[in-house]
């Protein structure tokens, strides 16, 4: 006896590249270079049992579909596309009872030439994505995510790692200055109660709401990795998420995932010299692994 109990599918890795032109001078662009993955959940047991495909909506198709609504919509922020994405999936199949959408958005900034911001031209700034992802059910349902990911850091002061616990198996020695680097991975979660809907997610998207929520978390990350003298990396990120869900009231909760990665002081006292903190070697592996999610109360997963 088989039973199939859980199934999805759909199309990852679809990229595109949107040029959205100025309407009073189709010469200033903005441009979205974004990398979608679009999963369904539905009626389609009997694909997999009988090998009847009547009810798949090929992968190729829903490929498609990203790019035709990429071009037909305006895809910026990202927020509002994956909502309106949400919204034709479910619209179109009925037999489609739930999505699972992710978009990510490469780094492209436009940068000064002759000390002004050029009209068309754009430098990728490092590895840099920014996220949004969309849990939406044929109920309306819905959990909307915003993000940060790979964003690397690394201050070479100002961070401090001490009064932790001892025991025989320890050997790392406390640290009131030590380097920090992170490769930073921050979610942040909308209050759906609050949202409402997925229509109006679009709404907010027009209204700015999520661009300027990524810009305070954005800047509340670098800003805080900077400004504390970080005990720790659990200290330093709690404080980041409780700083967001203070600028950011629609936010529920906020987490991060950040590497410790390791840069080891190299020891040069069998050569006589000393290392005031000047000389390290980066430890690729093991790294540490630190995640938080802070919210505003206790709640029930979805
Ligand atoms: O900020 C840190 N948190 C830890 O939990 C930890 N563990 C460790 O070895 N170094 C560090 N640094």
């Amino acid at each position: 006896m088989a039973i199939l109990q859980s199934s999805t599918y759909g199309k990852d890795n679809v990229k595109f590249l949107k040029v959205k032109k100025d309407p009073s001078n189709p010469k200033v662009h903005e441009v979205m270079e974004a990398t979608v993955k679009v999963l369904f959940v539905g009626d389609f047991d009997v694909a997999y049992t009988n090998a009847d495909n009547a009810p798949i909506v090929p992968t190729d198709t829903i490929k498609n579909t990203i790019l035709v609504e990429a071009k037909k919509f305006d895809v910026f922020p990202i927020e509002g596309f994956v909502a309106h994405l949400g919204l034709h999936f479910i619209n179109k199949y009925s037999h489609v009872s739930g999505v699972d959408i992710e978009i990510f958005q490469h780094r492209w900034t436009k940068y000064p030439v002759n000390g002004k911001i050029h009209d068309h031209s754009f430098v990728k700034d490092g590895e840099e994505l920014r996220t949004a992802s969309l849990k939406y059910k044929r109920s309306g349902e819905f959990v909307l995510k915003s993000g940060i990911k790979d964003l690397t850091v690394l201050k070479s002061t100002g961070s401090m790692f001490y009064g932790f616990n001892q025991c025989d198996y320890t050997t790392l020695k406390p640290t009131t200055d030590r380097i920090l680097s992170t490769d930073v991975d921050s979610v942040w979660e909308w209050d759906s109660k609050k949202i409402g809907s997925l229509q109006n997610v679009i709404s907010q998207a027009r209204a700015g709401l999520f661009d300027s929520a990524y810009k305070s978390a954005r800047e509340t990350t670098l800003n805080l990795f900077a400004l504390e003298n970080s005990a720790s990396v659990q200290a330093t990120m709690y404080n980041m998420c409780e700083e967001i869900l203070r600028l950011v009231p629609l936010v529920s909760t906020v987490s991060y995932s950040l590497p410790n990665k390791h840069y080891f002081l190299f020891d040069f006292s069998w050569k006589g010299l000393e290392n005031d903190n000047e000389l390290f070697y980066p430890s690729p592996h093991p790294n540490g692994l630190i995640k938080c999610t802070v919210g505003r109360e206790k709640k029930a997963k979805f």
